[in-house]
This record gives C-alpha cells, structure tokens and sequence, in this order.
C-alpha cells in the first residue's frame, strides 16, 4: 500500500502514521493540499492529513478541501496526543532565550499562545507549512539564532536541542488525523491500537435561511438517540450568510438509524453528504514512545 502524509519526517502527523501504520513505507508531502491531490490522483492509496486541535479547532484546510476540493471518503481516524516543544540549533543553545523569531505550523504556534506572550513577547513568529519544516529550517540555518516548535522526534531527526519542554498553554493537547483513499482501501479495527468505536461524518447544507432549519436538523438525530460529536459550520464560499455544517455521529453507518436521519433531512430540503464511516483509534503518550521508538 502506498501512504502519503503532511511531511515532512517527523511531523506530527507522521507520528500518527508510524503508529497507526508501522509496517508501511510512507511518502511526505509538503502541505496538506499536496498530499490530497495525490491521493486524489492515486499517486498513493491513501493520505492521512490533520483534521482537528483540541486547543485550536478544525485545520480549516483539511476540512474546506475535504468539502469543496476533492471526493474522498474518509476511511479512519487516529487521535494522538500533541506535545510542544521548543527547539534550538546545539550551536544557539547558549543563547536560546534571546531567539530572534520563533517557526512553526500555525497550529502549534497558537497551541503555545500564552507561554509565547509570556517569555518571547515582541519576537516575531513565522508560519511553516509543518512544525517539522520548521525544525528542519533551524537545523539548515544555524548562523540565525532561531527556534522552532516541533516534537521530541523532529528534535531527534534534525539534530536539535529540546531548551524548553511542554510549552503548549493547555495540558489536554490532541490532534485527530483523518485518512482517506481513492481506491476503495479499508481500515480493519485490530489495528493493535485502542479502537474507540465507529464515527460517521456528514455534511449539511440548510435549504434556505428558515427559522428553526437547524433545530429541525438536530432533532432528526436526536430523536433517534445518534449521539453527535461534533457539529461545525463553515462557510459555503457563495455569499455572507451562507453555511453548511460538519457533524460527526458516534455510530456506524447501519442500515436504519443513520440512513433514516438522512431521509428525513432531505425530505427537509436538506443538501446532505456522507464524507465517511470509519473506525477511530486513540493513542497516549506510551503508545507514542513505543510506536516511534523516543
Ligand atoms: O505540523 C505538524 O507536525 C502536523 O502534523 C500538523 C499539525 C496541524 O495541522 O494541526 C498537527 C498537529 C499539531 O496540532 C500541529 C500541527
């Protein structure tokens, strides 16, 4: 099976690839985009990109792709725990706490907002398409006295020096990875890693701008007890005003209770498409350290 992934080596994303997926050879790709165009254009089977922060919210790229770009379904998603660290060129280590700008995924940099504000007020921060990209960029310029917010394994790969552990603001840090193939590629739940059940993702679109349009969307699973673990809106790109929702359901897609819900939503004049059912997995910290050997 060919994997392509946000690379790259040692993103976090990678993580998520080596423990999900340990036997197989993964290619990298430089931004998200990249990697869904490839497993859009079947250069890989499969692609597994970053969907969602617990500190941050939705990787609106992701989600604005997965909905506008390409038609994909998402076969599986892995949760794994996210931890920030601060990392210099071993030559700067001297002189760390005088950096004169900070790289990283525009993600981590928000994930570590506060401990930013509070230690390195006034030092600009620069966005990198990955926080390993950021960490390879110091490693390749040690005459600038920079750092980058990466992961124990970029520090690890690129040769740098962990100078401060655990910068992210909030101790709950997790990101949800999704995978999605083009050739009709199934993910079995014994993956050797926690199974945390089936999820199901739709997307709505409201038929116009009615009063009640979304209690009447909500109650079609809520009378059907579908626990819902996530709704989000996010824009049509048609006009102000104009939405439509991603909403994550904690089941399988059966043949009554899901598929009833969708009926009665388009009997509402509902636009609905299902993005995928797919079996989600959940690392911690241990598994992390196992899988990827830190
Ligand atoms: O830059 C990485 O290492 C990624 O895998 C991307 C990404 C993201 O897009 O949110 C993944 C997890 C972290 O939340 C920070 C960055």
């Amino acid at each position: 099976m060919r994997l392509g992934f946000l690379g790259p080596k040692a993103t976090f994303t990678d993580i998520a690839v080596r423990a999900l997926f340990p036997d197989e050879t993964a290619i990298s790709y430089s931004t998200i985009p990249e990697c869904l165009d490839a497993v859009e254009a079947k250069e890989v089977d499969i692609a597994v990109v970053p969907l969602e922060n617990a500190l941050e919210g939705s990787v609106n790229i992701t989600l604005d792709y997965l909905t506008h770009e390409i038609n994909l379904p998402i076969i599986g998603e892995i949760t794994a725990p996210i931890r920030q660290h601060l990392m210099v060129h071993p030559q700067n280590v001297d002189r760390w706490k005088k950096v004169e700008k900070i790289y990283s995924h525009s993600h981590a940099i928000a994930q570590c907002h506060k401990f930013l504000h509070k230690q390195f007020r006034g030092v600009p921060s620069e966005n990198t398409t990955s926080t390993a990209r950021a960490a390879k960029y110091v490693f390749e310029h040690p005459q600038l006295n920079v750092a980058a917010i990466a992961n124990n394994l970029a520090a690890r790969e690129y040769g740098l020096t962990i100078v401060q552990s655990d910068i992210h603001d909030f101790h709950y840090n997790h990101t949800r990875f999704v995978i999605l193939t083009s050739n009709g590629h199934e993910i079995n739940q014994n993956q050797g890693i926690k199974f945390n059940g089936y999820k199901t993702t739709v997307m709505v679109q409201l038929p116009d701008d009615r009063s009640g349009a979304l209690h009447q969307v909500l109650s079609a699973f809520s009378w059907r007890k579908l626990n819902l673990t996530k709704i989000e809106s996010r824009p049509m790109k048609t006009g102000l005003g104009n939405y439509f929702f991603i909403i994550d359901i904690a089941s399988k897609l059966d043949d009554v209770l899901i598929p009833g819900a969708i009926a009665e939503l388009e009997a509402l004049k509902c636009n609905v498409k299902v993005l995928g059912s797919y079996p989600s997995f959940i690392i911690d910290a241990t598994t992390v350290a196992n899988k990827v050997k830190l």
